[in-house]
């Protein structure tokens, strides 16, 4: 199994600058295919982890994961007519911004979007640690999504009764084909997960160690207490998330660079391995958007040109 290393920095900034301020869908088009054939021509290959993007800085980090996240909310739109799309909390959301400015405000085809959330941490939607209020407050109130489609957990309710009603919920919604079924697990097929991870390698709420690791049956489960705070919080379950037609794993800072080494390199069976290395989808694509601090730690003598 093999994976992708690319040292991402744009060498053209003004150029980029240029199309990001004035870009026209053609110039857009064109603009991708300069940067595939600059990143085909920097990759390279190691052990099977996914594609490994690394970045220069937050600001190029948050432009390319705009990028690739418009380009998949366009093909999945061309494709099935809309944007099955699962986000994460924490710093995820930060990462995101770009999406709110242009072009991308103007150019996604934002009322295709469905959303749902990863995880969650059982408290009011209007309280700090929501990760709801977080994405609505940096991303969905400032694009044009509809609100009907924004899936949301049900705050009233106890952790389990949440899951459960979250489930369900996705479940309608596989049955009108807004989220596709995956032909192998007869899970839910997102077209796109993102992830944050911890400095302990959790995602979403999957936290090392912890028993909700192996699920199989749910697809979201409930847990009551999380090692992070707060305690009580819903999550995708790893079928699910293996599920996926896209993952993105999304970190950044020093403070995470042993676990994105336990979670990408070649580390033996020996080794902790976080609950980030878990992520395998199954037919799906994965791709890790990494800052240098983050990815400071990775093997490079496992990297093949
Ligand atoms: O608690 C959580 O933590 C992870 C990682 O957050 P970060 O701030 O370290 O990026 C996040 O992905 C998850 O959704 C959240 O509930």
């Amino acid at each position: 199994m093999q994976y992708d290393i690319i040292p991402y920095s744009y060498q053209s900034s003004t150029f980029a600058s240029f199309l990001r301020l004035f870009a026209t869908p053609l110039l857009l088009h064109r603009y991708r295919a300069v940067k595939l054939i600059e990143r085909m021509a920097l990759s390279g290959a190691c052990k099977n982890r996914g594609e490994v993007r690394i970045h220069e800085s937050l600001d190029e980090l948050s432009t390319d994961l705009a990028d690739y996240i418009a380009e998949l909310s366009e093909a999945s739109v061309k494709e099935r007519g809309v944007f099955a799309i699962a986000l994460s909390g924490g710093s995820l959301v930060g990462l995101m911004r770009k999406l709110c400015d242009a072009p991308y405000n103007k150019t996604v085809d934002w009322a295709k979007w469905y959303i749902f959330w990863a995880d969650e941490r059982v408290v009011a939607k209007t309280h700090a640690d929501s990760n709801y209020k977080l994405a609505k407050d940096g991303l969905l109130s400032k694009v044009p999504i509809i609100p009907s489609h924004v899936h949301s957990i049900n705050d009233s309710m106890t952790a389990e009764e949440a899951a459960d009603d979250y489930e369900f919920v996705i479940r309608q919604l596989v049955k009108t084909r807004v989220v596709s079924v995956s032909e192998i697990s007869d899970c839910p097929k997102f077209d796109l997960i993102l992830l944050g991870m911890g400095p302990d390698g959790h995602v979403a709420s999957l936290f090392p160690n912890h028993s909700v690791l192996n699920e199989r049956d749910e697809w979201v489960t409930f847990i009551t207490d999380s090692s992070k705070p707060p305690p009580e919080r819903i999550t995708f379950t790893l079928p699910v998330i293996n599920s996926a037609s896209n993952v993105a794993v999304v970190v950044t800072g020093d403070s995470k660079a042993e676990a994105v080494h336990l979670a990408i390199d070649d580390v033996g069976p020996d080794s902790l391995s976080p609950p980030a290395r878990m992520v395998q989808p199954m037919k799906g694509k994965l791709v890790w958007f990494l800052d240098k601090p983050a990815a400071s730690k990775l093997d490079r003598s496992q990297f093949s040109e």
